[in-house]
């Protein structure tokens, strides 16, 4: 496990509260190791974040840093990560996360190479229900990739949890928003043309997930460096080109083919929001979403009357937040 001095220079209460072991994951920004509470002799993921580690910008990792803090303490959903614990040196910052024992959906997909398109549903659907909250609490995740993707267990059906806020974004108020509330008598028509535009900044995470989705049901990802293309990834990806490999795809339903293609829509004022993708035919199956609520929502935290109690209380108080809740 630990180097001796890796162990020392970790605040005192923290080495008496957690035993650190292993490493489990690498991030951008820090690793991820695996910790077990004394106390309880519990697992749990440590997620160690180094202020040094970017010197030259090292504003921005500590801003980014505390911007991922502040939106891990204040989600709450099923199908988002949550804190357990957390500490903070001049150098560094602990985060203690709930263990996810399946690992990374990265993972499983190289071990199964494809997989199962009723999994697959089930998978994805949590992650539009994670994002959708995100969304309406004016969050968006603008990394979400299957490293991102945790799994609770090593079972097929498993509550996913999507994890890394370093790189989110937190809608405020914008310049434009107050603008376009004041009287008009002198607003040049661009600012109103210009409006119509702003605030799809969320639709990078529809892509996202239309990215990871075609990873999950095909093996392979979209865009890929190949030189028989003969196109960058980047022109690959602006240009909205990829193949659906036939001896992949051949056993996979029309209607999933048809998720894909309308999140991988170049234009985000076209491309399927996440709400329109809740109510694409290929999620309107009753039996997923029983599942799905099944072990997102456990019997035990129903309350009398069988209703879950929902993981969108947050949502209630600040209910939809309109496209026009973007920063510009
Ligand atoms: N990038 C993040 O913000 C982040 C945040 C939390 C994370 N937890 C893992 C993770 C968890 C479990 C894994 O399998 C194991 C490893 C050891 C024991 C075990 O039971 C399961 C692999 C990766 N990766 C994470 C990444």
């Amino acid at each position: 496990d630990l180097m001796a001095d890796e162990q020392s220079n970790l605040p005192k209460e923290l080495s008496e509260k957690y035993m650190i072991t292993k490493k489990i994951g690498v991030g951008v920004c820090g690793e991820v190791k695996l910790a077990f509470e004394r106390a309880t002799c519990k697992k749990v993921a440590l997620k160690t974040i180094n202020k040094k580690d970017f010197p030259a910008s090292v504003g921005t990792a500590t801003r980014s840093a505390e911007r991922e803090i502040q939106i891990l303490q204040k989600i709450d959903h099923p199908c988002l990560i949550k804190t357990k614990d957390f500490f903070q040196t001049d150098d560094s910052y602990y985060i203690f996360l709930e263990l996810m024992e399946g690992g990374e959906l990265f993972d499983r997909v190289k071990s199964k190479q494809q997989i199962k398109e009723p999994i697959a549903k089930l998978y994805f659907y949590q992650m539009l229900k994670a994002v959708e909250y995100l969304h309406n609490n004016g969050i968006i995740h603008r990394d979400l990739k299957p490293e991102n993707v945790l799994l609770s267990s090593h079972d097929d059906v498993c509550v996913i949890k999507i994890t890394d806020f370093n790189q989110s974004k937190i809608l405020e108020e914008s310049a434009l928003m107050r603008t376009l509330c004041g009287t008009p008598t002198y607003l040049a028509p661009e600012v109103f043309t210009d409006a119509v535009t702003v605030g799809y900044s969320r639709a990078v995470d529809a892509w996202s997930l239309g990215v990871v989705l075609f990873v999950c049901l095909a093996g392979y990802p979209p865009f890929y460096p190949d030189a028989r293309i003969g196109l960058s990834v980047s022109d690959q990806i602006t240009q909205g080109i990829y193949t659906f490999i036939p001896s992949k795809w051949d056993g996979i339903s029309d209607d999933a083919k048809d998720v894909v293609k309308k999140l991988l829509r170049v234009d985000p004022n076209v491309r399927l929001t996440i709400e329109e993708a809740l109510q694409h035919p290929w999620l309107m199956d009753e039996a997923m979403k029983e599942t799905a609520e099944g072990i997102m929502y456990p019997k035990d935290s129903r309350d009398a009357d069988g209703t879950a109690d929902s993981g969108d209380a947050t949502v209630a108080s600040t209910g939809k937040r309109s496209r026009e809740d973007e920063e510009e």
